[in-house]
């Protein structure tokens, strides 16, 4: 358990770690290659060390260098034979985008992970491989981990998914779909959740010289018999975590730049610095970093489905804002490390605040934040959006606070820094 002590903080810059997305693509499309790529600022981080081992597991050479910098020798295009299971955790990225990496391989894969990792959805993922005429199959008749992947035909062709749950299934088809033979040709049901994921996806692969491509909002194509090129990449900093230092500078009226990122990111949590520019925020935007500084908060309307992993911090500046703030369409976040909607609400009502939640939406009205004891869920991003009225407001502990390995092992350290 963790207990904040308020303090009074200064205009400041912060340096957090590389992004958590980025990292997982940059290892797992190195690993798809056939030749030895050297990646520098890789997360360090539960989940990446699930990916990395995993791909390990898979063939591939992963040696630690120095300061956050990594080489790895990939296996080219078809994972070897794993006999033991592979633990993933509770990284739902690891799991649905290895899942897509395993059906490349000639036998069978299991992919497992914690409790709550076999709570999360992954029949659309399954349905899909299914239909490419991959034997895919879960433990659990609803198709959640653990699964089993046995690779095979590698003809690829047209297939259809459902990513109303989570983007990360179509990343996983792209990534494969480009080793098959007639690479894929994927339609949607309607749009996807979280679709600057899939974004991102296609423009890591394309610095592995491998290309795929939106036709539109429910079509996507990526051509087959491609080849993964290695080479020598930087991850740019995890803009879901700025976002906890950016909602910070909201609260507390000082101004907090986060270092070493553009305005030009594709990293869709980027949109959190617009988020608070309309709750009354002020930015900074200069060449290398991005501050925010608060003033007189008001609650706003805000579509965050493409942005999932920004809620809670949101959430929590809207406790402060005046007036309602209604995050709308996020159905998505029940599904994720715990039910955050549900999680966000309940731990606000602690505190004091009325939040009314609907089975896509959270409705806050801004009021006077008071100390509680805040259950996490496990879920890191529960610990670390909650730490943050505890800079104001006397009485915040948080329990379990070392969840926050999963995505940003340093935090505290940083947090504490302030
Ligand atoms: O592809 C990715 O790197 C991610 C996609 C998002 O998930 P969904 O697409 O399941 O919403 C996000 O919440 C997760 O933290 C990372
Ligand atoms: C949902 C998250 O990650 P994942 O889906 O990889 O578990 C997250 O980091 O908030």
């Amino acid at each position: 358990m963790k207990q904040i002590i308020p303090k009074d903080i200064q205009d400041q810059a912060v340096v957090i770690p590389g992004s958590k997305s980025i990292s997982h693509r940059m290892m797992i499309c190195a690993s798809l290659s056939s030749g030895t790529s050297n990646i520098e600022n890789l997360l360090q981080s539960d989940d990446i060390n699930l990916t990395m081992g995993a791909l390990k597991q898979m063939g591939a050479n992963i040696e630690y260098l120095k300061d956050h910098h990594y080489k790895v020798l990939g296996f080219g295009g078809t994972p070897h034979n794993c006999d033991s299971d592979i633990y993933l955790g509770n990284s739902g990225t690891s799991m649905r985008l290895l899942a897509g990496i395993a059906a490349l391989g000639n036998t069978r894969y299991a992919l497992t992970g914690d409790q709550r990792m076999c709570e999360r959805p992954m029949i659309e993922l399954l349905d899909a491989l299914n239909m490419l005429g991959i034997d895919a199959t879960s433990q659990n008749p609803n198709g959640t981990p653990p699964v089993y992947i046995r690779g095979g035909s590698r003809e690829g062709g047209a297939v259809n998914i459902d990513c109303s749950k989570s983007s990360q299934y179509l990343s996983s088809l792209l990534m494969m779909g480009a080793l098959m033979k007639n690479g894929l040709d994927i339609s949607l049901d309607s749009p996807p959740v979280s679709s600057p994921y899939i974004d991102l996806t296609i423009d890591i692969m394309k610095k592995f010289n491998v290309k795929a491509r939106q036709i539109d909002t429910t079509h996507y194509k990526v051509a087959g018999e491609q080849t993964y090129i290695p080479g020598n990449f930087f991850v740019e900093p995890d803009l879901s975590n700025a976002g906890y230092f950016w909602a910070i500078g909201a609260i507390t009226g000082k101004m907090i730049f986060v270092e070493n990122i553009s305005e030009n990111s594709l990293q869709g949590d980027l949109k959190q610095i617009k988020i608070l520019e309309q709750m009354g925020c002020t930015l900074k935007i200069e060449n290398n970093r991005i501050g925010v500084c608060g003033g007189t908060l008001n609650g706003i309307d805000v579509d965050m489905a493409d942005t999932p992993d920004a809620v809670p911090a949101i959430a929590i500046v809207a406790s402060f804002a005046k007036g309602k703030t209604r995050i709308i369409n996020i159905e998505h976040l029940r599904e994720k490390e715990c039910d955050r909607i549900d999680a966000v609400s309940s731990q606000l009502i602690k505190m004091g605040i009325t939040v009314t939640q609907g089975s896509d939406y959270l409705e806050i009205t801004g009021g006077t934040p008071k100390g509680a004891r805040i259950e996490t869920f496990n879920d890191h991003r529960i610990a670390m959006a909650f730490s943050i009225p505890g800079l104001l407001v006397n009485g915040i502990e948080i329990e379990n606070e070392t969840c926050v390995e999963k995505s940003f092992p340093n935090y505290w350290n940083i947090f504490e820094a302030l």
